[in-house]
């Protein structure tokens, strides 16, 4: 028997409880999860089962009642919160749904705030927003800020911040959520191929079919369980 591809992001008996006593709420009952470099994940659930918790835990941005995660051989769940903060910026990126780029600041500009957060030199930040707004195909658009984009632009800008900085691991919560259909589509043609060609091993969370049938696999979640 062949061993299989070293997991990059690996959660083991993940469970997390909000509030104590007869208000305790089991967002979390023991999921375990694997994700190899270069695979999109899609995990598919209804409001209030879990996907965001889930999510939350396996970027670093929440610890778990009990179990743990893996980043290749580093146990976040290990971390110091400084070790953990990190380890974050260095190796994590999140895509939210509501892009959360600065306003104020260009589309450029927002593409290079994780490099700056990294101390990369000056120049070779130029040249690596450059590449990674025209990975998304906004290379003509750098000057502008978030409010002169549509909604699909910012998703990408957002998605060019996210990858410049090549982590190991990508992070979605719902990315298509404030995109029309043709715009969710388009957007995840881009992600697929982007997380084929960098490597990254991607978490997505979804309600929409669509993303489904571009994940390379899906996890349903119900009531804070992995079925199957
Ligand atoms: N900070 C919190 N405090 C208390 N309960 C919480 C907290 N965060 C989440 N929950 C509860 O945990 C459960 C799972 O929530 P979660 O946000 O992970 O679901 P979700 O599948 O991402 O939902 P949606 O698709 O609506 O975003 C829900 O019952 C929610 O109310």
């Amino acid at each position: 028997m062949t061993a299989g591809p070293v997991p990059a992001l690996r959660g083991t008996a993940l469970t997390r409880t909000y509030g104590s006593g007869d208000t305790a709420v089991h967002a979390l009952r023991g999921v375990d999860l694997h994700v190899a470099p270069g695979e999109l994940l899609v995990l598919r659930g209804r409001s209030g089962s879990g996907k965001s918790t889930l999510l939350h835990l396996l970027g670093g941005i929440e610890r778990p009642t009990s179990g743990q995660v893996h980043l290749g051989d580093v146990e976040l769940t290990a971390l110091s919160e400084d070790a953990l903060l990190a380890v974050r910026r260095e190796r994590i990126a999140f895509v939210f749904q509501s892009f959360g780029l600065v306003p104020v600041l260009s589309a450029a500009e927002n593409v290079e705030v994780p490099l700056r957060l990294l101390r990369v030199d000056p120049r070779e930040r130029d040249d690596r927003v450059a590449a990674a707004l025209a990975a998304v195909g906004l290379a003509r658009h750098a000057g502008q800020r978030p409010g002169e984009l549509s909604g699909g632009q910012q998703q990408r800008v957002a998605i060019a911040r996210a990858l410049v900085a090549r982590p190991q691991v990508l992070l979605a919560d719902e990315p298509t959520g404030q995109l029309d259909s043709e715009n969710a589509t388009a957007m995840l043609d881009l992600l697929q191929a982007l997380v084929h060609e960098s490597g990254v091993a991607a978490v997505v969370t979804t309600h929409d079919p669509l993303i489904a049938e571009r994940a390379d696999r899906v996890l349903e979640i119900r009531s804070g369980e992995v079925l199957g």
